[in-house]
């Protein structure tokens, strides 16, 4: 497991599409958060006044000119932050939050420490059950069945996007899968570079997906895109053999650090 900086501090990255309403909280909320000391906005393309509420919050902001997706805007924050880190310094940790947590979002706090103390590379939020969220489970169940067969591991929710990660393990992890594909790509990829990823409970609301015509829409591009990171990454052979991680497999539990490689 990798040395433990306890100076070691903490960019968080929020990827934010029209977002104005919620992003200001969400900052202010993000800055409170032990071991941050940079939050980064990047405002995908917004048609509202995202960019000036996350700043006058404190953010840094920057914008792409045109929307580019969820995944796009992730590597993006990602970049910028590697030109702030001090070259006589270890890299942050990235922290990627989503944009509509609001004052919760300081409730990824625990998701800092395993990774701070070297436990896990990457550890992703498991969030209560939301108001108003009306899936059926149709895209969860897509991503967590094919990070299962290609790693073993049967996370509770495979989508969430609030995820610590070492520098190392984003660059494992990249180039990213597009838009919605983005978690379930980097799950994948993350095991099969043969790290370790830990769920993490986190008190955290955001705005749920309902069940109207535009909440099945959404879901129809998250399918989508799952579908096409799962196929790529099954096409390239980035996978693991059920003989690598059956001793991983069934020894998983909800919640306990998981590598699909036996640990010697
Ligand atoms: O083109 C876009 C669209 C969205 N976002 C941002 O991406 C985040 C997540 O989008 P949201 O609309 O909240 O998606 P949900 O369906 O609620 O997202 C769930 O499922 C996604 C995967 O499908 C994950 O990325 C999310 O973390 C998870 O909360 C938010 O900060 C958005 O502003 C962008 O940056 N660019
Ligand atoms: O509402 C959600 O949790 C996401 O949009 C995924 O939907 P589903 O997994 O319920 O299909």
């Amino acid at each position: 497991m990798r040395q433990v900086r306890t100076s070691q501090r903490v960019a968080v990255v929020v990827p934010a599409k029209d977002e104005a309403e919620r992003i200001a909280s969400t900052v202010r909320a993000a800055r409170a958060i032990p071991h941050v000391d940079l939050v980064l906005v990047v405002d995908d393309g917004s048609e509202d006044d995202t960019q000036h509420a996350a700043r006058n919050a404190g953010a840094v902001v920057v914008r792409h000119s045109v929307n580019r997706g969820k995944a796009s805007a992730m590597e993006t924050g990602a970049s910028v932050v590697a030109m702030r880190d001090a070259e006589d310094a270890p890299n942050r940790l990235l922290l990627f939050l989503d944009a509509d947590l609001g004052d919760s979002a300081v409730g990824c706090a625990p998701l800092v420490t395993p990774v701070l103390e070297g436990h896990v590379d990457c550890t992703i939020a498991v969030l209560p059950p939301q108001a108003g969220a009306g899936g059926r489970g149709v895209v969860t169940g897509l991503a967590r069945r094919s990070i299962a067969r290609a790693t073993g591991w049967q996370p509770a929710q495979p989508l969430s996007g609030q995820r610590c990660l070492t520098r190392e393990a984003f660059e494992a992890a990249t180039p990213l899968a597009r838009g919605w594909g983005v978690e379930t790509g980097m799950t994948i990829d993350l095991l099969v570079a043969g790290m370790a990823l830990q769920e993490v409970p986190c008190d955290l609301r955001h705005r749920a997906t309902s069940n109207d015509l535009a909440g099945q829409l959404h879901r129809a591009g998250q399918y989508r895109d799952v579908a096409m990171a799962v196929n790529a990454r099954r096409m390239r052979g980035v996978r693991l053999s059920p003989d690598t991680y059956a001793a991983s497999a069934d020894q998983q539990q909800p919640g306990q650090p998981y590598s699909a490689y036996p640990r010697g």
